[in-house]
C-alpha cells in the first residue's frame, strides 16, 4: 500500500503495471522449527504484484487492474491458506505463498494476446517480514 516500499525489477518493456492487494488470512506452518508459527494464526497479508510487457489490449490495458485482484483476494481473503489444495503438500511459508501467487497470475496472463509478463510478487506477512519472489527466464517460456 502506499506505505509499501518496493524493490525494483530492472527490465525493458514498454509498460509496467503494479496492484496492491492486501487480504487477511490464516495459516500454521506444519514444521516443529516453526515454534508459535506452527499454531494456526492470521494476518493481514500486503501484496504488490508487478506485470510488464510492450503491447496494450484493445481496451488500452496491459491488464484490467480489477483481473489482478479477482485472481488472488477472491481466492484467499478470509480463508485457512492451508485448506487450498495448492498447500496440501506444501506449508503456506511467505515464500511459497509469493510463487504460488506468481504462478496464478503468470498462467492467466499465458491466455492474453498481448502477452504481458509477471516480473514479481511482493508479499509481506508481518510489519517486519516479507520475500519478493522473481521468476527465472526460463520460467517465462
Ligand atoms: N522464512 C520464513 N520464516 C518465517 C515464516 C515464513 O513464512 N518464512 N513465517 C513465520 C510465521 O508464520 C510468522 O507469522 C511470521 O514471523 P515473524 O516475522 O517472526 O513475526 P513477528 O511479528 O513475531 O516478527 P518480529 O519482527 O519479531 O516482531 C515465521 N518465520
Ligand atoms: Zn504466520
Amino acid at each position: 500500500m502506499l506505505q509499501q516500499f518496493y524493490p525494483q525489477v530492472p527490465h525493458t518493456f514498454r509498460f509496467e503495471l503494479n496492484k496492491d492487494m492486501h487480504l487477511a488470512a490464516a495459516h500454521f506452518i506444519n514444521d516443529e522449527h516453526a515454534g508459535a508459527c506452527q499454531y494456526t494464526h492470521g494476518h493481514t497479508y500486503f501484496i504488490n504484484v508487478t506485470i510488464a510487457g510492450d503491447e496494450l489490449d484493445s481496451t488500452g490495458f496491459l491488464i484490467n487492474f480489477k483481473d489482478i485482484k479477482t485472481l488472488i483476494h477472491k481466492r484467499y481473503d478470509h480463508s485457512l491458506l492451508n485448506e487450498h489444495p495448492e498447500y496440501k503438500d506444501v506449508n503456506p511459508t511467505t515464500e511459497v505463498v509469493a510463487k504460488q501467487i506468481w504462478e496464478t497470475v503468470q498462467t492467466h496472463l499465458n491466455t492474453l494476446t498481448n502477452n504481458p509478463t509477471c516480473l514479481q510478487v511482493l508479499v509481506r506477512e508481518t510489519p517486519t517480514s516479507y520475500v519478493v519472489y522473481r521468476p527465472k527466464p526460463e520460467d517465462l517460456k
